[in-house]
C-alpha cells in the first residue's frame, strides 16, 4: 500500500473512532466497562472477530459480545455501518438489540 493511501486510511480510521466516541458522549451509544462482564465463553466466529457469550454484572441475563480482530479502517467502517443499520431496525422484535460497546486492555472493541 502506498504511504499516501496508508495515511488516508489512518485518517479515516480516526474518523470512525471519533464517530463512536461522539455517539457515546451524546448518549446515542452506551459504554460499559469490560470488567463488568463475567462468565465469558466463546460461541462463534465471523469474518471480523470472535463472538462470546457473557453475563453482565453477575446478572443471569446472557449477552453476546462481538469482538474485532483488528481496528483498522475496514473494521471500523463495518462497526459504524452495523451500528447505523441496527439503529434503523431496532424496533423489530426479530432483530437482536445492540446494547452498547466496551473495550478491553489490548484495545479491541467489543459490541454487544
Ligand atoms: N447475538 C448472537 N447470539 C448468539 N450467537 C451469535 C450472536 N451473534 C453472533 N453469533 C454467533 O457468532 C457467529 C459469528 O457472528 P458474526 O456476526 O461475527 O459474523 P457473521 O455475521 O456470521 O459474518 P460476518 O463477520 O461476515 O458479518 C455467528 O455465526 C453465530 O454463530
Amino acid at each position: 500500500m502506498s504511504d499516501n493511501k496508508q495515511m488516508k486510511n489512518t485518517e479515516n480510521t480516526n474518523e470512525w473512532i471519533n464517530w463512536i466516541e461522539e455517539a457515546i458522549d451524546k448518549e446515542h451509544l452506551n459504554h460499559y466497562e469490560y470488567n463488568q462482564f463475567t462468565n465469558i465463553q466463546e460461541i462463534g466466529a465471523g469474518g471480523f472477530g470472535k463472538v462470546y457469550r457473557a453475563n453482565w454484572k453477575n446478572t443471569k441475563k446472557q449477552l453476546a459480545l462481538k469482538t474485532f480482530f483488528n481496528l483498522n479502517y475496514v473494521t471500523m467502517k463495518e462497526i459504524v455501518r452495523e451500528l447505523k443499520i441496527q439503529r434503523k431496525v431496532d424496533f423489530h422484535d426479530n432483530i437482536i438489540r445492540s446494547h452498547g460497546i466496551t473495550k478491553f486492555e489490548s484495545g479491541i472493541i467489543k459490541r454487544f
